[in-house]
């Protein structure tokens, strides 16, 4: 079989979704998918409308059969969708039952592997009740803390089965090409499309990749290591960081005191000191490694433990910020040399170095915990901290927000409104 391009729509919402599929067809798009969020949010109608929209197209409905695969089948294909996909978690039973109704329907089963742990015997097996098609699947929460397509799993799986076999878990125009080579002959592409500025190039370019078995520079959906992520958090905002932790990690009362488009990332190096007492703050700059960020709890204190001298030696460090539960003076200074700085008061006033508090274990900083090693980013909005346990996956889901908001953003500059995009009013929560 020709290698084929599945374009997954991920959306809640059946506007967008029928828009982006358009531009994904014109890019050159094979089958066109109605994700799970979308058929949850819009049920089988938006399948319906694939198909009234796209009728020369192979429509898969991403249902994720779990239980009572006669039904759900019967429910897709009657809104015509060609493909139906059912868990490969499911009993013996419902996978009999979906290809069973799907013969009757003249629908297909595709078996999704998301979450299965001996993903070559359940192929095997499901090849064996009379599914066409296997999808070894990354789920968008695992890509997220790192995971990737396995390719060995993959050339096992191939080499076991005789039905074509799929992939999908954040594919891009870079690793089609060696998912290809490993013998895969359907690419699942979601993220790496549908949040593109131009979805119909990034169909092109996956198209591309596909064909050449060349990788297409692309950086949209993207997944980072832990190794790279300074990388990905310079990459967000503090509000797309705090969106992706459910509203939370924001240091409260903590306010930017530089130039406007100042960015701060690094690890915490805590400090623990008195109202005015500065000696623990400036000892801490020699203890820092290149790359830290200094995060002062002085408990709200209104006298000074940090000014520009101390700026300076940070810099002479390499140390990427500070960030003061507390007050900071010579602003004027250290705004003008660049250095980063967040605090809760500025006031010209300092005290004595007298020596109290500690360096290197647990504060409160803005009502929050920190930790040494907890990474800290700060722009203009404020201070956000990322627990380091939780950095990589954090780190990801922030990335995935803005490049939706990058999505959003393109939508609305050809004319729209972010009530309309979102089609507000209609998914306001019942109440
Ligand atoms: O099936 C999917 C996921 O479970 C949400 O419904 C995605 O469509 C699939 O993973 C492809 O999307 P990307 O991983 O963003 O490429």
């Amino acid at each position: 079989m020709e290698p084929v391009l599945q374009v997954a729509l991920d959306f809640m919402h059946k506007k967008r979704a029928l828009e982006i599929a358009a531009e994904a067809v014109k890019g050159g798009a094979d089958w066109i998918e109605a994700g799970t969020p979308l058929i949850k949010s819009e049920g089988s109608d938006v399948i319906r409308e694939l198909k009234k929209n796209f009728p020369g197209h192979t429509i898969i409905a991403d249902m994720k059969t779990m239980d009572v695969g006669a039904t759900e089948v019967e429910i897709a294909s009657k809104a015509g969708a060609d493909i139906v996909s059912i868990l490969g978690l499911a009993d013996d039973s419902t996978i009999e039952e979906a290809v069973t109704s799907a013969m009757q329907y003249g629908s297909k089963i595709m078996i999704d592997l998301i979450g299965v742990s001996d993903r070559v015997e359940r192929s095997k097996t499901a090849e064996k009740l009379g599914v066409s098609y296997i999808c070894l699947h990354i789920g968008i929460d695992q890509q997220m803390k790192g995971e990737s397509s396995p390719i060995d799993i993959l050339k096992q799986i191939v080499s076991e089965v005789s039905i074509p076999v799929a992939v999908a878990g954040g594919i891009t125009q870079i690793t089609a090409p060696e998912l290809l080579d490993a013998g895969a002959s359907i690419i699942i592409a979601g993220g790496s499309i549908i949040k593109a500025k131009d979805v119909c190039s990034a169909t092109e370019n996956m198209k591309t990749a596909m064909a050449t078995h060349k990788a297409v520079a692309s950086n949209v959906a993207k997944k980072y290591g832990s190794d790279e992520l300074y990388e990905a958090f310079s990459l967000a905002s503090t509000a797309n960081i705090s969106d992706a932790m459910h509203r939370t990690g924001v240091l409260s009362g903590i306010i930017p005191r530089n130039k406007p488009g100042t960015k701060m990332i690094g690890r915490a190096l805590t400090v623990q000191t008195v109202n005015g007492d500065w000696a623990k703050p400036v000892e801490a700059i020699d203890q820092a490694e290149k790359g830290d960020v200094l995060v002062i709890d002085v408990g709200g204190g209104d006298i000074a433990v940090f000014g520009a001298l101390a700026a300076w030696s940070c810099i002479s460090k390499g140390i990427k910020g500070v960030v003061i539960d507390g007050a900071i003076r010579d602003m004027d200074e250290i705004y003008e040399m660049g250095f980063p700085a967040f605090s809760r008061y500025s006031v010209p006033n300092a005290s004595e170095p007298k020596g109290y508090g500690g360096i290197g274990h647990n504060i409160l900083c803005g009502g929050l915990t920190i930790k040494p090693g907890d990474w800290i980013i700060g722009d203009d909005c404020g201070v956000v901290v990322v627990p380091q346990e939780k950095a990589t996956e954090i780190a990801n889901r922030s990335v995935d927000v803005a490049e939706r908001e990058n999505r959003i953003r393109e939508e609305i500059k050809k004319g729209s409104t972010l009530s309309k995009v979102l089609e507000l009013e209609k998914w306001e929560q019942v109440h």
